[in-house]
């Protein structure tokens, strides 16, 4: 069974992400946007997260779900590129699970 037809998850993807890293810069576009540093790939995730949240105002469901698939995508790239596992993403999401979101910031403002 091919890697896609098992599942698809952001774990997943993380893990494309990283095999794609060193793969033939002329055939990967994950290889060819690391290679361009950070600073390009923080700007694509900025772009494609506006581009995401204007899909939403304008009740656009088919280009919020595509922009959010880009998000997702270049936000992964952005982590690779930081040297952030996706685990620790979900380490911290798992930490807040405790309490509501309304009482974190709460507390945060003292
Ligand atoms: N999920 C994605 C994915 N989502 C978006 N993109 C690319 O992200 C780019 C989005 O940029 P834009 O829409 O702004 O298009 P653009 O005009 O080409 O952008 P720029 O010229 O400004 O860089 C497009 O080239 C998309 O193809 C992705 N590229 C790769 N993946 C995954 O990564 C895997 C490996 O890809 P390669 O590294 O190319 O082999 C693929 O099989 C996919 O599973």
């Amino acid at each position: 069974m091919a890697k896609w037809e098992m599942g698809f998850d952001l774990s997943a993807l993380e893990a494309l992400v990283n095999e794609r890293a060193t793969a033939d810069p002329a055939s990967s576009y994950t290889r060819q946007l690391l290679d361009s540093g950070v600073e390009k790939c923080a700007k694509k995730l900025g772009e494609e997260a506006v581009e995401a949240a204007l899909a939403a105002v304008m009740d656009d469901r088919e280009g919020l779900t595509k922009e959010s698939a880009d998000v997702l995508f270049h936000l992964l790239v952005v982590l690779k590129a930081r040297g952030i596992p996706l685990a620790d993403v979900y380490a911290e999401l798992k930490s807040r699970q405790a309490q509501s979101g309304l009482a974190e910031k709460a507390a945060r403002r003292g």
